[in-house]
């Protein structure tokens, strides 16, 4: 049976009448203004884009913005997550395939690049694309025509491309996993999303304008954040960035009513994780763990010092287990202990 575990979502245009409305992509420090004013200039251009970034910083927010502002806007934007596609499909997902191509293929089904025609194909997580595809993604860029699978001729198509990854693109050359070529012909226009950890105040920002969707959406009354949250919010490294700093509030929303959020609100083991920042503050780390377990039960303590320990062995119960003196079954009973009381609550 032909299958892909693709949600449907993922691989239909976003529809786009009359004309793509430009997400928001929050933040007004000057590492993202550059951003804005790259994605600005490079947006009415054909030329192809090449978005960097750790994961959750917001590439995919960033391709829609390009294809927002550009004359094509009217077009589809395709996202496409190679990735996601498992490999013996991805050519069929990208360029489509007529129906008995290969067993399973019951019908004919236009690729992504068909789909994407007139508009532009955001290819995600490009990277992850197997090398034979690499050599037929550089044709398609270098003749912008398809052959479909199971097709005797190529068809023209219009299509701008966008791609990103979360990998560093030269490093991904280097170790023979991204085809030189194919990088220059993708590399022409680069923007890199700097980590939110370094945006400043948009941490902030992003949060306001998040809590007001948020607080709207599940029917919640909050106004802001408390002061103490706000100081947290800049201390954290967000190692998931801006889609981690989503789901906090998202959790504190949910869980409560307003109308500000405070730090008893946020999830367990997010405060302590501001201790692991660049020893800047010593002090200021250490009193942030002080305040965040004075007050809780001693059993919640125990919970986020175990946890903690674990996350920072790299996951490994054994290695905690022997940092934190106790015999790794022990750990593994408290933890299951934990996952039936959150499953039953
Ligand atoms: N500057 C921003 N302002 C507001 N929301 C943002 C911003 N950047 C990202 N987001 C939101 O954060 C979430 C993650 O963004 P997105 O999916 O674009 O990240 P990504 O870098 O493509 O992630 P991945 O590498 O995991 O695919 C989305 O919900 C997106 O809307």
């Amino acid at each position: 049976m032909f299958q892909t575990s693709i949600p449907q979502a993922r691989r239909r245009p976003v529809p786009a009448p009359p004309k793509a409305e430009a997400p928001d992509c929050i933040g007004s420090s000057s590492r993202m203004a550059q951003v804005l004013d790259r994605i600005a200039m490079a947006a009415p251009s054909m030329a192809t884009v090449f978005i960097t970034g750790e994961s959750g910083t917001g590439k995919e927010i960033c391709a829609q913005s390009i294809h927002a502002a550009s004359d094509r806007a009217h077009g589809p934007f395709v996202p496409l997550n190679c990735a996601a596609i498992p490999r013996d499909l991805l050519e069929s997902e990208v360029f489509g395939h007529l129906k008995g191509a290969f067993t399973g293929a019951v019908a004919d089904k236009p690729g992504a690049a068909a789909m994407a025609d007139g508009g532009t194909l955001f290819l995600d997580e490009i990277c992850e694309m197997d090398l034979a595809l690499q050599t037929k993604l550089l044709r398609f860029l270098q003749t912008s025509t398809i052959q479909p699978v199971g097709a005797s001729r190529p068809r023209k198509v219009d299509v701008r491309i966008v791609c990103a990854t979360n990998r560093d693109p030269e490093e991904e050359v280097r170790q023979g996993r991204l085809r030189e070529d194919l990088f220059y012909r993708l590399h022409v226009v680069p923007i890199h999303l700097p980590p939110l950890r370094d945006r400043g105040d948009d941490v902030i920002e992003i949060a306001r304008h998040a809590l007001v969707r948020f607080s709207d959406e599940e029917g919640r009354h909050f106004t802001g954040l408390s002061a103490d949250v706000e100081a947290l919010f800049r201390r954290l490294p967000w190692p998931g960035n801006v889609r981690q700093l989503l789901n906090v509030l998202r959790h504190a929303v949910v869980l409560n009513e307003g109308p500000l959020v405070t730090r008893e609100m946020l999830p367990l083991g997010l405060h302590c994780s501001a201790t692991r920042q660049p020893a800047s503050a010593p002090n200021d780390s250490d009193t942030c763990v002080m305040d965040d377990l004075i007050g809780r039960p001693l059993a919640e303590i125990e919970q986020i010092v175990i946890e903690e320990t674990i996350a920072r062995e790299g996951g490994s119960v054994p290695r905690a287990a022997r940092v934190l003196d106790v015999s790794p079954s022990t750990l593994y009973r408290k933890r299951e202990s934990w996952a039936r009381q959150a499953a039953a609550s």
